[in-house]
């Protein structure tokens, strides 16, 4: 998942008549308020990089109005920008024709939206099949590709069905299946899940990642719930008044926050669910070297901490071996390290402050 299918270079968005002056201004440091104060332009974005990879999800989290949806919609140039490159599999987007344009559309880029946009008039049937119709498929291509993916998120049977017919989850599955069927290779999710009731959400995550580890999509996903960013991203960006405070993989944005906003967000976040064995692992102690006679099961490092801890109990074992790709014992971990691995900061200072006033 190394390779990068979109890049972000330098992105600016002004909403207003003289945007492109306003970026130097932006640029030479005048802020979010200012410039809507003193000029009367909106700062939508200030020079976002990212690099997203390809195969995987990239979570894009912020709050209301931070410039989430604006910078998704510059992917497929639903928005022009003030300044910046988007580059989307090696193709400047900036750059195509309007021809080339309507085809990237069509082909390499799907989109599932909030308010599932189905036509309220058609089938589920007809509404997965839209996209395929609109690459001017047949009939029976557009029947045939339709039924594979209703039947794929779950809905044989439905598809005779209206979208009114179905509840909000059963409706965003048929907003799945209809991004799906058009085979593009890069999905775009505003805020997808989002209006969906919590276990229905959490059940649509769980759908997401069942089929992507099958498909492996470029995926960016818009949210605005952290638990959602740490469940689907492969990498998280996290954006503010339009400016991207921190950017990396879940692991490493709630064990090393950049501010104190990032860490107001993170504090909560179980943490047993995103720190994974290999993270905290000894890797000067493989458990069979350290301590040949105590047992101790064997995990993948990437397994979370919570899942170890699980494993442990039920094996009634207090020991882990740690194992990379290929199998072999990288390191190990011990009920402790998962137990301290697993607090949240503010019970580890809990913890520490206990153990002083014990040690007085
Ligand atoms: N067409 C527009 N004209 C002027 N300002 C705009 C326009 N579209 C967005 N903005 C402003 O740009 C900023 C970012 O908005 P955006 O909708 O991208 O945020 P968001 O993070 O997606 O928010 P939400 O979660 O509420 O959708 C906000 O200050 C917003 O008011």
């Amino acid at each position: 998942m190394a390779e990068t299918a979109i890049q972000i270079r330098h992105l600016y968005k002004i909403f207003g008549g003289n945007d492109r002056a306003m970026v130097e201004k932006v640029k030479q440091g005048l802020s979010k308020s200012d410039l809507l104060a003193e000029h009367g332009h909106v700062l939508g974005l200030k020079d976002i990089n990212i690099d997203m990879p390809a195969g995987g999800i990239q979570v894009v989290m912020g709050l209301s109005g931070s410039g989430k949806s604006t910078l998704i919609r510059h992917l497929n140039r639903l928005i022009e920008p003030s300044a910046g490159e988007v580059i989307v599999e090696g193709e400047d987007v900036l750059k195509m024709s309007e021809r080339q344009l309507r085809d990237f559309r069509r082909h390499k880029i799907s989109m599932v939206f909030q308010r599932f946009a189905l036509l309220p008039h058609k089938t589920v049937v007809d509404n997965v099949a839209y996209g395929l119709h609109v690459m001017g498929k047949s009939k029976a291509e557009q029947r045939q590709g339709a039924s594979r993916w209703i039947e794929r998120v779950g809905l044989a049977g439905y598809e005779d069905n209206y979208p009114a017919q179905l509840s909000g989850g059963m409706q965003q599955r048929v907003g799945l299946a209809r991004a799906l069927a058009t085979d593009a290779d890069i999905l775009l999710m505003d805020e997808a899940f989002s209006a969906l009731d919590p276990l229905i959400r959490t059940d649509m995550q769980s759908v997401l990642l069942d089929l992507q580890k099958e498909l492996s999509k470029t995926i960016v996903f818009i949210t605005h719930d952290l638990d959602e960013a740490l469940r689907l991203g492969d990498r998280i960006a996290i954006l503010r008044d339009g400016e991207i405070v921190q950017q990396g993989t879940g692991q490493e944005i709630v064990l090393d926050p950049a501010d104190d906003y990032i860490s107001s967000f993170v504090r909560e976040v179980n943490r047993g669910r995103v720190i994974e064995a290999g993270t905290i692992m000894d890797s000067t102690q493989p458990a069979a070297t350290a301590n040949p006679s105590s047992e101790a099961i064997s995990v993948p490092e990437n397994t979370v901490l919570e899942e170890v801890a699980r494993r442990m109990t039920e094996e009634g074992v207090d020991r882990a071996e740690v194992t990379d790709k290929s199998g072999k014992t990288v390191g190990s971990v011990d009920i402790h390290a998962v137990m301290a691995g697993m607090a949240t900061p503010v019970l580890k200072d809990a913890i520490e402050d206990a153990g002083e006033s014990r040690a007085s």
